[in-house]
């Protein structure tokens, strides 16, 4: 098993390659303002040029309007966009890059369903619930909400940290883990340690 791993939430050039030399396949920038992750697209694009090839980039929204995804398409060259809201697939769909679409899991949230209102996406990634708080709030979700037939796809997210990630691989056994807060020093600034023991945890569950 090779579990594919994205920190989310980069502000700093330094914590990008700090999260690569550490095994990081995707990089996410947040351009949501009321996150404390916020990046501006300018910083984003002036992160993203230095980074190594074979790093993949995804930028996250949360109710976005068209004229910001698509400013940051441009300035970033970003590869990948994962919308965090409310937005519907004929949204989703309109931009000249592929997508990825967050679900956050509500009781009764029926994720066959929504992944096949989603058809386009190149994958769901469910993240815990949290009334008013679209995402990164560090919190995990019951994981048997998540229907088997689907485990092997989705990519998995919400509260996922050193302690818990190697049980998520083994349990779940998803397609990708994405981890924002679990690896943060303090708010938008990564800790190399908590990096390096995340993906010793994350090579320990691949090797089970
Ligand atoms: O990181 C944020 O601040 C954020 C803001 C708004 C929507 C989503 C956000 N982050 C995403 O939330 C999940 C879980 O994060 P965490 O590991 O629990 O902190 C993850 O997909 C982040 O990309």
């Amino acid at each position: 098993m090779n579990v594919r791993v994205k920190i989310c939430g980069i502000t700093r050039l330094e914590d990008a390659l700090h999260a690569i030399a550490a095994g990081a396949d995707a990089l996410g920038f947040v351009f949501y303002e009321p996150s404390p992750r916020y990046i501006t697209p300018q910083g984003a694009a002036s992160i993203i040029k230095q980074l190594p090839p074979f790093v993949a980039t995804t930028a996250l929204f949360v109710n976005a309007e068209p004229a910001l995804v698509n400013t940051v398409i441009d300035e970033c060259k970003i590869d990948l966009l994962q919308f965090h809201g409310d937005e519907k697939a004929a949204f989703c769909e309109q931009f000249s890059r592929p997508y990825i679409k967050a679900l956050r899991m509500k009781p009764g949230v029926e994720v066959d369903k929504v992944a096949k209102q989603y058809a386009t996406a190149r994958g769901l990634l469910l993240d815990a619930y949290k009334a008013g708080v679209p995402g990164g709030t560090g919190e995990s979700f019951n994981w048997d909400m998540i229907p088997c037939s689907m485990r092997s796809s989705i990519i998995l997210a919400g509260g996922l940290d050193d302690k818990n990630i190697r049980e998520a691989i083994t349990y779940v056994k998803p397609y990708a883990v994405d981890v924002s807060g679990g690896v943060e020093a303090s708010k938008g600034i990564k800790s190399p340690d908590k990096l390096q023991r995340f993906f010793d945890e994350v090579a320990c569950a691949n090797n089970e």
